[in-house]
This record gives C-alpha cells, sequence and structure tokens, in this order.
C-alpha cells in the first residue's frame, strides 16, 4: 500500500534526501503536502517534481506570488500554515524535517489527527519532548526517529526486552574542531565550524556539532524516545561516524548499527518501517577498505555544551526549553558573525542559571519559557 506523506522543511538538507526517497519509490511512497521557508526557489523546483494538494512557505507574500503561479494549489503561511501541512489528514505519516522548537505545535496537532511521527526535528523533543509522547501514547501515535543515532538504537533494540537494556551507547564525531584546543576555539571562523568532518548538513545543527551541543541534544532526545534514565546513557567519541550508536545489553552483548554516513539511510527505515527496503542509494560500507575505528572517552571540559545540555536533561522541566531556545538564539547570532564561537556556550550557561525552573509545563508555559529565552539572549549582547 501506498504511505501518504506530509513533509515539514522540505528544502532543507533532511527535506531534500526525503524527496529523493519518495522520488525513488514512487509505487511505495506519495507526498501530499509540504512546507518550506524562505526558499522559493526551492520551492518550486519541489512542486514541478511533487504535484501535492497544500504548500506552506514562511512569509506572506510568498504565499500569494505562489498561489498566483499554482492556482490549483492551497497555498497556506507562517506557523499556522506548518501546522495544516503536518494535520493534513490525506497524510499516513508526517516526516517532521523543520529546523527549531518552531516544529513543537505542529508534531502536536498531526498527533492529534493521529498522524505517524517521523522525526529529524530534534529540537521539539528536547523543547517539550513530555508533551509530544504523551500525546503520542494518548493517541497511539507511532514517533519513528530519524536522526541517525535513534535509528541506530531503535534498529539495535528492535526485537528486544526493555528490561534486558543495560545502556545506550551515543556516537560522536566530535565536530569540526574536534582536534582543537578550547584556547584555540577562541578566534574560530564560521565558514571552519561549517566544515564537518563526516556529514553534510544544514548550518544550524553543523554548528551544534561542532560545539557538540547537538550530541547534548541527542542524549536528552534519547531519553525523551527510549524512556532510558541519564545515567544509562553514554557518549562516545568515534571519528569516523561509521558506527551510529550501539545498545549494551545486560548479559554484556552490544548490539551496532553501521553504515556509511548518509542519512538516506535512516530516513528510509523510517518511511519503510517496519520494513527494510531491498535497497538504498546510500554507498556499501566496506570494513576492510577503512581498516580501523577509533573511540575515546568524552572531555567535557573541552565539550561543555555537552555538559549543559546534559544537566539541563537532568533537571527536566523548562530547563531544557531554556536550553534549546538559547542555542538557537546563539548559533544565530554565531552564524551572523555577531558573537564569537565560544560565547555560545557563555549566552547558554547565563540563560540556564538566571532560569527560576518549573517542573511539568504545559504546552503555553513551554512557548512562553521559549520566547523569553531568545529575547533574554538578545539583549545579553546588547
Ligand atoms: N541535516 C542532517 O543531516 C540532520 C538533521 N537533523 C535535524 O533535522 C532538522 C532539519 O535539519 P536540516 O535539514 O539540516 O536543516 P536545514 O537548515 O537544511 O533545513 C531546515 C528546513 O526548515 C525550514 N525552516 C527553517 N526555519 C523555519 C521556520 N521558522 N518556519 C518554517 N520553515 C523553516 C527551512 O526552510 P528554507 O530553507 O526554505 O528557509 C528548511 O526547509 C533539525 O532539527 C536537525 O537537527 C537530524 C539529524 C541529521
Ligand atoms: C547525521 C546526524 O545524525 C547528525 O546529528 C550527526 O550525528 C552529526 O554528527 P556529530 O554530532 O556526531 O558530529
Ligand atoms: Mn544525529
Amino acid at each position: 500500500m501506498t504511505k501518504r506523506i506530509s513533509l515539514l522543511g522540505a528544502t532543507g538538507s533532511i527535506g531534500l534526501q526525503t524527496l529523493d526517497i519518495i522520488k525513488e519509490h514512487p509505487n511505495k511512497f506519495q507526498l501530499v503536502s509540504f512546507s518550506a521557508g524562505r526558499n522559493i526557489n526551492q520551492t518550486r523546483a519541489i512542486l514541478k517534481d511533487f504535484p501535492v494538494e497544500v504548500v506552506s512557505v514562511a512569509l506572506e507574500e510568498d504565499a500569494l506570488q505562489l498561489q498566483t503561479e499554482f492556482p490549483k494549489l492551497q497555498v497556506v503561511f507562517g506557523d499556522e500554515g506548518l501546522v495544516q501541512v503536518a494535520a493534513n489528514t490525506n497524510a499516513d505519516v508526517l516526516v517532521n524535517a523543520v529546523l527549531g522548537s518552531v516544529g513543537l505545535k505542529p508534531t502536536l496537532e498531526a498527533i492529534k489527527k493521529g498522524i505517524t511521527i517521523a522525526i529529524a526535528n530534534k529540537e521539539t523533543l528536547v523543547t517539550a519532548g513530555h508533551l509530544v509522547m504523551q500525546a503520542a501514547k494518548e493517541n497511539n501515535v507511532p514517533i519513528l526517529p530519524v536522526d541517525s543515532e535513534h535509528s541506530a538504537l531503535f534498529q539495535a533494540m528492535n526485537g528486544e526486552q526493555r528490561s534486558q537494556i543495560s545502556k545506550l551507547i551515543i556516537t560522536a564525531s566530535g565536530g569540526s574542531f574536534r582536534d582543537y584546543t578550547r584556547e584555540e576555539l577562541k578566534n574560530v571562523a564560521v565558514k571552519d565550524a561549517l566544515n564537518h568532518p563526516n556529514w553534510s548538513m544544514g548550518a544550524k545543527i553543523t554548528i551544534d556539532s561542532a560545539t557538540m551541543m547537538n550530541k547534548g541534544l541527542e542524549v536528552i532526545e534519547a531519553h525523551i524516545l527510549f524512556n532510558t534514565s541519564y545515567d544509562d546513557i553514554e557518549v562516545l567519541l568515534h571519528r569516523e561516524s561509521i558506527i551510529h550508536s550501539m545498545v549494551e545489553f545486560n548479559d554484556t552483548s552490544i548490539i551496532a548499527q553501521l553504515g556509511t554516513p548518509d542519512m538516506r539511510v535512516p530516513i528510509q527505515y523510517a518511511l519503510s518501517y517496519p520494513d527494510r527496503f531491498e535497497r538504498s542509494n546510500a554507498k556499501r560500507l566496506n570494513l576492510a577498505e577503512i581498516g580501523k575505528l577509533h573511540f575515546e572517552e568524552i572531555d567535557y571540559k573541552r565539550y561543555h555544551a555537552l555538559k549543559l545540555a546534559i544537566d539541563a536533561g537532568r533537571a527536566g522541566g523548562t530547563m531544557t526549553t531554556v536550553l534549546n531556545a538559547a542555542n538557537e538564539a546563539a548559533v544565530a547570532l554565531f552564524l551572523q558573525e555577531k558573537i564569537a564561537f565560544l560565547t555560545i556556550d557563555e549566552l547558554i550557561e547565563r540563560a540556564m542559571n538566571e532560569h527560576i525552573n518549573i517542573a511539568r509545563p504545559n504546552l503555553e508555559t513551554i512557548l512562553h519559557v521559549d520566547a523569553e529565552t531568545r529575547k533574554n539572549v538578545q539583549n545579553m549582547i546588547k
């Protein structure tokens, strides 16, 4: 049976790779609606390839322009547009590949409509994972991981008893500056930070990899998705990004998922689940060619952002909302060359220290804390 798909963030790195997979499997998948942000040329190109029912863009003026060019299409815009795409009940699956906590409301609305969620958008799980998982449970909706580490963990757990799992081991490449000391990070340039050693990704996540906030967000994401205590989640430096993560069991066995660093594999797995397709366009892994794989312990002083994220995760409540919003704001400032690389960690730490934690926050509280934190971070650099 054909799976009908809605896609948030179609013009981004994950979005475009998702479209490649849909195109590769026309009998298995059909795109019914998608959202873009401000990249209107890419939106037009997608519309020419995929005759969808609904499209959302960030700005009203772009929506009006597209509506004149594509009169049969329903064109919507802004945050409400994201919700309309996500809650399209003609879809069986929502691939959430939008960037940032703006993905939260659309995810909750899709869950309410009983639509399966394939989630790449980790900021949504970090800012309000408890709300997402609670809504998923109430509506009996599967939340399928797309992030490579969580897909690896999900695959390694498949068919296993959760009570037999002793720990999750999440691998980290170390990012663009993994061979720099903290002192050497003081004056690094944006273009160097954007040069990830193993993965080609969007700008924000590439900076998160360089600070290792990405791994911190992923630890929280794993805690949320797999209901695992922070004491049972370990991060391991693994330069090659070949082992995408591992699950250790009580009997000391470790099951790992390996592959070349190519997001089309975890995206496809989330779309094909519970099946596994016979082929993929990813390059096959040749371990003999690679020869050696390397593993190192994490230095939490060097990767301070990872420590901040784990502290926020352990604190719970609104602290992960603050962590995420401060990080989104600080990374945007770094990308605009308004702050130095190490100031990202400083702003996040300040935002966390200044925040009075609120336990068990509802959606309204989360959205309020998110907005306030972004304002606070802007004020910190004035
Ligand atoms: N890239 C990767 O390999 C991986 C990414 N992820 C996660 O997936 C998500 C997407 O990452 P990635 O694809 O790299 O990001 P990109 O920056 O490449 O793409 C982001 C997408 O979101 C859209 N977008 C951004 N802000 C808004 C907004 N305010 N309203 C509406 N649309 C918006 C962009 O639109 P436009 O460009 O048109 O403005 C684009 O379609 C992130 O949460 C990331 O952490 C997880 C694992 C791997
Ligand atoms: C592809 C993917 O899932 C990214 O989140 C990737 O993990 C980034 O790599 P590091 O954060 O390990 O540098
Ligand atoms: Mn990842």
